[in-house]
Formats: C-alpha cells, sequence, structure tokens
C-alpha cells in the first residue's frame, strides 16, 4: 500500500441480536457508558490508516440517531439487508458508486468492540501486499467434537489447523463484492466474507489475533467484553 493509501472499513450493524435475548438489538446495548456499535466505530475510526467507515443499519433503525457519534473519519450509512452477507453487499454497492477506485476493505462486526490497533496493524503488515486478502484468526486451542441433535459426540475433529475465523477480514472491493454477489445469485449461505472468496476459488490468508476480539453473541458475552475493555484500557 503506498504511504497515501488508505483503507474503507464497513461495519454490518443491521442485526437483531435474537439469541442475546435483549429488548434492544445487542450493538445499542451499554456497555461501559457507551453503546456497543460506538466503541466498534470509535476502534476503527481512530486508527490512522482508516479513511472512512460504511456502517449496514437496520432499514427504519430508530436508535442510530439517538448515539452521539462523532468520528474522525467519513462515515455513510447503508441500509441492512436480511442476513449479514447482504448487509455487507449493500454496504460494498454503496462504497463502489462513491469510489472510482479499488480499496481494500476491512469488514468488521459491530458486535466485536474489543479490536485491538495491534491486530488492525498487523492485518496491514501482513495482507496489503497479498493478492487476495484475508482475516484475523485464533488458533483452535480445545478439543473439538461434532455431535448430534441429541448431544451425543459422533466423532472428536482432528484440530492440526483448525482456527476460529473472526473479523475484520480485509479484502479489495471488486474482488469481494463480486464474490459476495455471486454466492448470493448461487443461493450460497456464507457467515463470513472469506467464505465468499473461497467458493470464488481464492486462497485468503489469515492473520493471528487477539482472543479478546471476541463477538458478543449470548448474554454472558457483554460482561467479558466489558472485562476485556478495562484490561485493554489497563495496558495503555
Ligand atoms: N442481517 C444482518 C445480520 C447481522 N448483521 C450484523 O452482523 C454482525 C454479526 O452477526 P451476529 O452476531 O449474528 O448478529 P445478529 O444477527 O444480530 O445476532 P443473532 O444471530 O443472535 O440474531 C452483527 O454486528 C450484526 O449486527 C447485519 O449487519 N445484518
Ligand atoms: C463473521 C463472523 O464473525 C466470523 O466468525 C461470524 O461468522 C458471524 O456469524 P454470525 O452468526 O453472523 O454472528
Amino acid at each position: 500500500m503506498s504511504k497515501t493509501e488508505k483503507v474503507w472499513a464497513v461495519v454490518p450493524a443491521a442485526g437483531i441480536g435474537s439469541r442475546m435475548q435483549a429488548d434492544i438489538p445487542k450493538q445499542y446495548l451499554p456497555l461501559a457508558n457507551k453503546p456497543v456499535l460506538q466503541h466498534t466505530l470509535e476502534r476503527l475510526a481512530y486508527h490512522p490508516d482508516i479513511e472512512g467507515i460504511v456502517v449496514a443499519l437496520a432499514k427504519d433503525d430508530p436508535w442510530w440517531t439517538t448515539l452521539n457519534i462523532d468520528l474522525p473519519c467519513q462515515l455513510l450509512i447503508a441500509e441492512g439487508g436480511k442476513a449479514r452477507s447482504d448487509s455487507v453487499l449493500n454496504a460494498l454497492t454503496l462504497l463502489a458508486e462513491q469510489h472510482d477506485s479499488d480499496p481494500w476493505v476491512l469488514v468488521h462486526d459491530a458486535a466485536r468492540p474489543c479490536l485491538r490497533h495491534e491486530d488492525i496493524d498487523r492485518m496491514l503488515q501482513s495482507l496489503l501486499t497479498h493478492h487476495v486478502g484475508g482475516i484475523l484468526g485464533i488458533p483452535v486451542t480445545d478439543t473439538v467434537k461434532r455431535v448430534d441433535a441429541n448431544h451425543l459426540i459422533q466423532e472428536t475433529v482432528c484440530r492440526k489447523g483448525l482456527w476460529r475465523a473472526v473479523t475484520p477480514q480485509m479484502f479489495r472491493l471488486n474482488k469481494l463484492k463480486t464474490a459476495l454477489f455471486t454466492a448470493a445469485k448461487d443461493g450460497l449461505t456464507v457467515t463470513d466474507e472469506a467464505s465468499a472468496m473461497e467458493q470464488a476459488g481464492w486462497e485468503p490468508m489469515i492473520v493471528e489475533g487477539h482472543s479478546d476480539n471476541i463477538k458478543i453473541t449470548m448474554p454472558q458475552d457483554l460482561a467479558l467484553a466489558q472485562l476485556y475493555l478495562q484490561q485493554q484500557a489497563g495496558d495503555k
């Protein structure tokens, strides 16, 4: 990447957070005195190599305007879709309409507020010269079981080479937009950007990240995220 080239972030924030079992979507739940989404946007916006952010919000989202968002970068609002991948594709389409270049795009879940700048730095160092791009991941350290509907263990999955995919996931705008569009056209359900890129025949890289980059998904995750934010503040 040239000194002047910057990266755009895409933040899918249009989910309903059903597994969280809260009264409002989890990205708007309070965490250390501000909404989860605000933490995530600020983590990205205050990284020096992020030029702008496209956030995908649910149609008629009534909470966004209640946030006190003041970021040091450009901010575009896209309309979320039925699935996370639709929200990301809508955001990429909006960005492509406003950008005649083909910037690197870093897709990061709104529900992951504990992202460290050092992990973004490591991604940029490893991937900006890569011909495909890649994702942050964490090697699996537990024994992994495949289980049936009755919670009976069917097999122990060899964990050699197994990693947990997290976000950010970073690819060039046009490659990723094409891969997600094709996956949707072919009726393929993709739960992350790398899956669409793999389906398109690319081999993304994985870059090791910190395990505190959790996705707030279940009720107990909020307290854990608070602990991690406190720990990170103490590390500064
Ligand atoms: N149609 C959707 C679904 C999800 N997301 C976003 O994608 C991220 C990761 O998805 P997930 O954790 O599954 O969020 P939800 O879909 O809201 O959660 P749930 O599956 O429990 O309803 C979240 O920041 C969520 O807001 C989105 O932008 N558009
Ligand atoms: C993109 C992701 O966070 C990588 O682990 C995950 O696939 C999102 O899954 P979700 O079910 O949409 O939360």
